[in-house]
């Protein structure tokens, strides 16, 4: 175990001293203590290694080193528009910690001990689901293949979350992907467990793991076996795979001396999902490039986004009513010498008081049906449901 601290001693702990922070994967985990400084600076441009965004983590850095930090990390989130303020900062302390050890926090416990007061979708089912048409209309007039289409579900309960067991519930939950809890910076945290690998760096070699095309799990084994199965050989899935890799593709091979991607996509499965996955393995020409600066060149893929990017982009700004923030943006953390992890933000939740926002998107391509996106982005927000203990009082 690997220990990191400051040197400078303050006897009188501030709330901000005392934020935890965990990003745990089968790679590494860390669990991290306070915030010493933000870094607020949009993302935008953070693909070029001397822009002003990575300045603005290089000159965190160094504010780290400073004050006696010996090996500091950036952690932390990006939105989803990089033109939004990020949200990123060095913890006060850290440690790397056995993939296997506890997590730090609360225990699991089957539901929330408070009641839930209120809920709603943002779009609600039917403006949804016109949403999903329009887009599927939209594709037959330009050069738009994919668009993903979201919702937020905004549920209020009597009394404040204990965050500390949502999360540990989660956790046994979900035991495997990528557990994220990241203090914000207006009080609220972000936490959640992500599939979806943006992008690893050890030295030189790089590894990503795009997820799309998706199917809900079944109780019965034989009816979620044939499921699975379904969705392997779904054409539509293939496709809206494929755009994923292309994407990656286009955008890994001018960085990379070596590039493996495997032929076709397998078939992943969490607690409630069925994925199709493509594991991406490369070795980068210039080493120096840190995982964060290729996570923005990255972001936002289309799994979160569409193709091509921008065009996709500007119609989800016109079908989507709301601000995803931090939702479907990247999370995860970066060291100096540019080695890290950052996963894509799904399956992930903001808290605050009593207030939770969860959020699901689905992707959309021509033979997209609004009736089963509908359906998937329910299937999906089952992973944050099941940890609040609320999934039954949202189906009923
Ligand atoms: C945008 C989400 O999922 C992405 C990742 C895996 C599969 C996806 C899909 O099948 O649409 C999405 O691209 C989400 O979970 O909110």
């Amino acid at each position: 175990m690997d220990l990191y601290r400051t040197s400078t001693d303050k006897s009188q702990p501030t709330q901000a001293d005392k934020q935890a922070s965990l990003f745990s994967s089968a790679h590494k985990r860390i669990h991290a203590t306070g915030v010493f400084t933000r870094v607020a600076e949009p993302a935008l441009g953070g693909g070029m290694g001397n822009g002003v965004f990575q300045h603005a983590i290089k000159a965190a850095f160094s504010r780290a080193r400073q004050v006696g930090i010996t090996a500091p990390i950036i952690m932390g989130a990006v939105p989803f528009d990089v033109t939004q303020v990020s949200n990123l900062y060095i913890p006060q302390s850290y440690e790397f910690v056995e993939a296997t050890a506890p997590f730090p926090g609360g225990r699991a416990s089957g539901f929330q001990p408070v009641a839930l007061k209120q809920m709603q979708s943002q779009p609600n089912e039917q403006r949804f689901k016109q949403g999903v048409a329009q887009a599927v209309a939209n594709f037959n007039l330009s050069d738009i293949k994919k668009a993903v289409l979201s919702r937020i579900l905004e549920l209020e309960f009597s009394a404040g979350v204990d965050v500390d067991t949502l999360l540990a519930n989660l956790i046994s939950q979900n035991p495997n992907g990528y557990h994220f809890r990241i203090p914000m910076a207006d009080g609220g945290e972000l936490l959640g467990v992500s599939p979806e690998l943006l992008i690893r760096k050890q030295g030189e070699r790089i590894f990503s793991n795009p997820l799309a095309g998706s199917a809900k799990r079944q109780t019965d084994a034989a009816e979620d076996l044939i499921v699975g199965q379904n969705l392997k050989k779904s054409s539509k899935d293939s496709y809206e795979h494929s755009l994923v890799i292309e994407a990656i593709r286009h955008i890994l091979t001018p960085v990379c001396r070596r590039l493996d991607i495997p032929a076709g996509p397998e078939l992943i499965s969490t607690a409630a999902m069925w994925h199709l996955s493509t594991k991406i393995a490369a070795q980068l020409r210039d080493p120096g490039m840190s995982a964060l600066q290729l996570a923005c060149l990255l972001h936002p893929t289309p799994a979160v986004c569409g193709s091509p990017a921008g065009e996709a982009h500007k119609l989800i700004k016109l079908v989507e009513a709301f601000d995803r923030g931090l939702f479907s943006g990247m999370v995860g953390w970066c060291n100096e010498a540019g080695d890290g992890e950052w996963a894509v933000t799904i399956r992930c939740a903001t808290v605050k008081d009593q207030r939770v926002r969860l959020f699901a998107g689905a992707g959309i391509v021509k033979e997209s049906c609004p009736e089963s996106e509908w359906l998937e982005t329910q299937a999906k927000l089952g992973t944050m449901l099941n940890a609040l203990g609320v999934r039954q009082l949202v189906e009923a």
